[in-house]
């Protein structure tokens, strides 16, 4: 198959070769459990340090959450998922004129995760964008939709202030002062993956996204409504993370992982697709700037698991990488 995109409204009635995984990667569906304890933290419980615990907790064992009651308007999640849609339903020709392999493009329409590195492909298309400073990146958007830049601005203010919020709440759940995080990652990046995992004809052979860490500090990922797809690994099991109506799911990268010095984790995900229905998740990544040495927080006591890095050093090993490899983190441990 030598299409740049698979989201060109061709349905498929087997599976393109290069896309299927040896029996021993596959994702082994039948083998995977519902995630019921995911915590569901509700952002306006009155009582701080309540909220402070839940989220120290759920960083701790689970490296996920969900966010219910967040600030961010039904409105705004609703826009967002619909233009995604209606971007991928633009013609192919249109589409193609965003399209880049280079990982280094602030914006970009590519598919699988780097194609130029693997051997097997994901059933995956994104539209990566950079969001901040918003002034500086906006222009460069795509302008079909009409709308697509006005909604996906908005949605990209709104997920800053959340995210903002949540480092907050982060820092102080591993007793640092408020904005201890916010300052060592500096004026920090924000970056966009709208996925769009089209119907598969052979969902239980390949992935939409296979097995990874995020590379960055926080995600916040806005998962459609109606289909699942992200399931996360742990205790040995995939679990299956179904979406919760009008919650976001809220991971810890690596970053905060080194920052906590172990503590916290970012935890191996995937997303998987389905025969049936087209699936849009959006995932925002708060990003330390380039220049931020990444230090991690010690307690009294314990010694530096991680060596400190700046985070473009990071960044580049993680690109230049596969994401069937080890955890990026395990290069710079001490
Ligand atoms: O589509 C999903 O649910 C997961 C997306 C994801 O993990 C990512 O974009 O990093
Ligand atoms: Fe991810």
């Amino acid at each position: 198959m030598d299409t740049k995109l698979i989201s060109s409204g061709v349905q498929y009635s087997s599976l393109p070769g290069n896309y299927i995984r040896s029996e021993s990667e596959r994702p082994n569906l039948s083998k995977v459990i519902t995630c019921d304890d995911i915590p569901i933290i509700d952002l306006c419980c009155t009582n701080r340090t309540q909220l402070i615990h839940r989220i120290g907790e759920a960083c701790r064992v689970f490296g996920f959450f969900q966010v219910i009651n967040h600030g961010i308007s039904g409105e705004s999640t609703k826009n967002m998922i619909e233009i995604a849609r209606e971007f991928f339903k633009l013609p192919m020709d249109e589409k193609l004129k965003y399209y880049s392999d280079d990982p280094t493009k602030t914006m970009r329409l590519s598919t699988s995760f780097n194609v130029k590195k693997e051997t097997v492909h994901n059933w995956r298309d994104y539209l990566r964008l950079h969001c901040h400073p918003l002034d500086k990146f906006v222009q460069d958007w795509p302008s079909s939709p009409p709308q697509f830049k006005d909604v996906v601005s908005t949605y990209c203010k709104e997920v800053r202030a959340l995210g903002f919020r949540l480092l907050e709440a982060i820092s102080e759940s591993l007793e640092l002062q408020g904005d201890y995080i916010e300052k060592m990652l500096g004026d920090q990046e924000q970056h966009m993956a709208i996925n769009y995992y089209p119907p598969c004809p052979q969902p239980d052979l390949t992935y939409g996204l296979p097995a990874h860490t995020d590379p960055n500090a926080l995600t916040i990922l806005l998962q459609d409504g109606e289909v699942s797809g992200l399931q996360v690994f742990k205790d040995d099991k995939w679990m299956a993370v179904n979406p919760h109506p009008g919650a976001f799911v809220i991971n810890i990268g690596d970053q905060l992982q080194a920052l906590s010095n172990g503590r916290y984790k970012s935890v191996w995900h995937r997303a998987v697709v389905n025969s049936g229905k087209e699936r849009v998740s959006v995932a925002s990544f708060l990003c330390p700037a380039n220049c931020a040495t990444i230090i991690p927080a010690t307690q009294s006591g314990s010694s530096a698991i991680y060596r400190n890095f700046t985070y473009q050093e990071y960044y580049k090993k993680f690109w230049s990488r596969n994401l069937d490899q080890e955890h990026c983190l395990e290069l710079f441990k001490n």
